[in-house]
């Protein structure tokens, strides 16, 4: 994690090209449409030339699979094509459905568990021992899962958690490891770990979908503004106790909170460390709908499995429409967010805080 991924060489996706021809079983429309819009992206960039008209039926199709790949480098879809004949090849040779995360690159640790199934992949927190708290390492692993899901074969991402909390937000002990450069250091690193950590919520293309199975804290609170769907158990709770910890909001909650609840609701979570039910943070639009903690796992994996079976392109375009127009504004909310945190970690309000959790003088 953290470097860039090689991407494929012109050799490989020239290997590639030949190597569609030599498939043993015809992959589908689908599949085959997705192949013609990465190759066209590959060799030519973003499609700029003018729409067939309606009836053109087959070209009309073709051009919307090459346009909605938008602004993808030639680069990535060239390793995207080059990772789709891959599987096709794999799976025309070993006949394993369930096989499309099997090329996914796994967490460095067990604390964040990755699959793909029936079209959904779960990214799931997986540390229950410490109430899902997210370190330092998973906030990498985090990024490299959404990256691989943005480009993987499932139509909808989930968030979700491990155990009795869906996440108790930073974990708190990110903060002793102090590095070399001291606390400023540390501060800069943080803050620019954070940036991209959001940046990626921001940015991501498929339908994301916050299961809350579980009491939220910090983080994963802020960041659900920026997720499409939120179901939650009626045992979660959603706290942003930014202030107890003398720290500032982040995950773009600064603007997402103030526009789905209105600013005065907002203000009382995000100064005053306001903690609302699940019924609360639904009746506020942060949460779609909020199921019985009995049934909470089988009746949301249904629907989603049910959702996971829409055209998966649709889905990806209405997303861009809805949040495309936002996109710019989020990007520059989280770098004032970061930076503000950058200057609140190194703040006496903040070590306090931490000391005095760490000490267990204090629980929120
Ligand atoms: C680089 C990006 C930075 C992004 C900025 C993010 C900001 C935030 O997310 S701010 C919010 C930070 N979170 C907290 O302040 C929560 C702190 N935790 C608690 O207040 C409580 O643990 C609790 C309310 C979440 C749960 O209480 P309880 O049910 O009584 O369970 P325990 O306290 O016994 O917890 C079990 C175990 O887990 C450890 N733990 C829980 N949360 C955290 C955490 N956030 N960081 C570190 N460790 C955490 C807790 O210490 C216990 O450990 P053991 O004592 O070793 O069993």
């Amino acid at each position: 994690v953290g470097g860039p991924a090689m991407l494929a060489s012109q050799k490989d996706f020239n290997n590639a090209v030949s190597q569609v021809k030599l498939l043993k079983e015809d992959p589908g429309n689908e599949v085959k449409l997705k192949l013609y819009a990465l190759y066209k992206q590959a060799t030519e960039g973003p499609c700029n030339v003018p729409k067939p008209g309606m009836l053109d039926f087959i070209n009309k199709t073709k051009w919307d699979a090459w346009n909605a790949l938008g602004s993808l480098s030639k680069e990535a879809a060239r390793q995207n094509y080059v990772d789709l004949v891959s599987r096709l090849s794999a799976s025309s040779e070993s006949p394993s459905p369930e096989a499309p995360a099997a090329d996914r690159k796994q967490p460095e640790s067990d604390s964040l568990v990755v699959t793909s199934e029936d079209g959904i992949t779960t990214i799931r927190l997986n540390r229950p021992a410490k109430k899902n708290a997210l370190t330092t390492q998973m906030y990498h692993d985090i990024i490299a899962a959404l990256q691989a899901a943005s480009k993987d074969e499932s139509a909808i991402t989930v968030l979700t958690g491990s155990g009795d909390y869906y996440c108790s937000g930073n974990d708190l002990t990110n903060f002793t490891h102090l590095p070399a450069g001291g606390l400023e250091e540390m501060a800069r690193s943080a803050a620019a770990l954070l940036r991209d950590f959001v940046n990626c919520f921001i940015d991501f293309p498929k339908p994301l979908v916050a299961v809350v199975n579980g009491p939220a804290v910090g983080i994963s609170v802020t960041i659900l503004g920026l997720f499409d769907v939120v179901y939650a158990t009626d045992r979660a709770s959603f706290h942003t106790p930014f202030s107890h910890l003398g720290q500032s909001p982040e995950g773009c909650s600064s603007y997402t909170f103030p526009k789905i609840m209105g600013s005065s609701k907002a203000a009382e979570m995000l100064l005053f460390g306001k903690k609302l039910t699940a019924q609360e943070a639904c009746a506020q639009g942060l949460v779609t709908e909020v199921f019985p903690d009995g049934t909470f796992q089988k009746e949301v994996w249904a629907r989603l499995k049910a959702y996971s079976k829409l055209p998966p392109n649709a889905m990806r375009i209405s997303k861009q429409i809805i949040r495309n127009r936002e996109k710019e504004k989020l990007h520059a909310v989280n770098a004032e967010e970061s930076s503000v945190l950058r200057e609140r970690w190194q703040s006496d309000e903040c070590m306090n805080a931490i000391a005095s959790f760490l000490s267990r003088k204090a629980k929120l």
